[in-house]
């Protein structure tokens, strides 16, 4: 006997369902010069998605703002600063397993008014570029990660 043909309601399964790509904005805020040159990073809470990893702060952009507006928006909603948002420094894609796909948009901040404040995260701290691979960043961070350590970006 023929299987009766699933009908999907013009709706794909879940997994054959593309996500639209996310468009993401994180700064690297520095502090010092040389070799002691220094990045603020951030650990996720354990309660978001990919609870405990590493990131730069940063989030989605919202309908409607450019890429350093939403940036700005985001450092003053996460830390309480009024960041002026400086070069950007390089775009990445990344496909995360659950299908999810995002393009971060990284910018340089080294001025801002205010102190950093923690709002929302596990732990924040100032890292030195070389000790960067010993945090359990973000996977869409790591290429960047490797080339701000092995001092070929800044
Ligand atoms: N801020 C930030 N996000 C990053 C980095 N690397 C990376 O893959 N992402 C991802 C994690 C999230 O999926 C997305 C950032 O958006 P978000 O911070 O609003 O994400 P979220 O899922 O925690 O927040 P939400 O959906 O509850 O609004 O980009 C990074 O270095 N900084």
């Amino acid at each position: 006997m023929k299987r009766p043909i699933r009908k999907l309601n013009g709706r794909r399964p879940s997994a054959l369902q593309a996500k639209p790509v996310r468009h993401v904005v994180a700064a690297l805020i520095l502090r010092g010069e040389g070799s002691a040159r220094e990045v603020f990073i951030c650990q996720r809470r354990a309660d978001q998605p990919m609870g405990h990893k590493w990131e730069f702060p940063g989030g989605k952009i919202e309908p409607g703002e450019t890429a350093e507006i939403a940036l700005a928006r985001e450092l003053n909603e996460e830390l309480g600063i009024d960041a002026v948002i400086g070069e950007k420094l390089t775009t990445v894609r990344h496909n995360y397993r659950n299908g999810a796909s995002i393009e971060i948009q990284f910018f340089t901040v080294t001025e801002f008014r205010g102190e950093l404040e923690n709002r929302i995260f596990q732990n924040m701290l100032w890292s030195p570029f070389s000790k960067l691979p010993e945090y359990d960043f973000l996977t869409a961070d790591l290429e960047l990660i490797r080339d701000l350590a092995d001092g070929k970006l800044l």
